[in-house]
């Protein structure tokens, strides 16, 4: 595990860390750092993830997620197209599209991706030259504040989601950096430098 923003890690060995892999519990700000990230590097590349849960009135499909039934899903997944995919808090599914990531990797370019901590473990098997990013929140009242903040789930489903939320952030220790989103600039600028996009 490692603190600081140092260029050489690990993950770096064979060249600049080209793949990132984001996680963190529901709610600590990955969604809003990623949108920081984009505006300030409008041509970055982000994984669009597909996912079976239903859009949020803030979401549109294509540019969020790409939102499909459980039917489409179970197609993607048996023509090998996901490059990993979970379950997620126990109800809907999400997965990495597999070829625009791959395309984008094969033309030298810089990937994120934002998923769980199921699919971060499967990407990390798969393609162990990934830098491995976890987001966490500077205490867990502020993480349980930033839900109810945002009120996009009831109390049941926030619930669910802290459960998660509990078994993610004890796995920190698995992460190449991690990143106290405490504020949003700075924990962008942190990203950035990981990413190697400063400068
Ligand atoms: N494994 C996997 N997890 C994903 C993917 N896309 C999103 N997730 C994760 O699914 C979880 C739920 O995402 P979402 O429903 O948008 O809720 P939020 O994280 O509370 O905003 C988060 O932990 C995401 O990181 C994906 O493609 N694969
Ligand atoms: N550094 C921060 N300080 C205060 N509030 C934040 C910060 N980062 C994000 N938030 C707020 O917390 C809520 C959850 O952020 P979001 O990006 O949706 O999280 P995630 O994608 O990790 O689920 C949102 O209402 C967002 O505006």
């Amino acid at each position: 595990m490692n603190h600081d923003c140092a260029a050489a890690s690990p993950s770096n060995a064979g060249g600049p860390a080209r793949l990132t892999v984001l996680v963190g519990p529901t709610a600590v700000g990955k969604g809003t750092i990623v949108a920081e990230l984009r505006r300030r590097h409008p041509d970055l590349f982000v994984s669009i993830s597909a996912t079976t849960r239903a859009p949020r009135s803030t979401e549109t499909d294509g540019v969020h997620y790409h939102f499909v039934s459980p039917e489409a899903f179970d197609e993607l997944v048996a023509q090998d197209q996901m490059l990993e995919w979970a379950t997620v808090h126990g109800t809907h599914r999400y997965g990495t599209p597999r070829g625009p990531v791959e395309a984008q990797l094969a033309s030298g370019r810089p990937a994120l991706l934002e998923i769980d901590l199921d699919g971060a473990r499967q990407v990390r098997r798969s393609m162990p030259q990934a830098q491995m990013v976890f987001v966490a929140p500077p205490s867990w009242e502020e993480l349980v504040a930033r839900l109810e903040g945002r009120g996009t789930e009831d109390s049941r489903e926030r619930e669910r989601r802290l459960a998660t939320a509990r078994v993610e952030l004890d796995a920190a220790a698995e992460f190449d950096h991690i990143i106290t989103n405490d504020t949003v600039a700075r924990a962008t600028d942190e990203l950035e430098s990981l990413m190697g996009l400063t400068g």
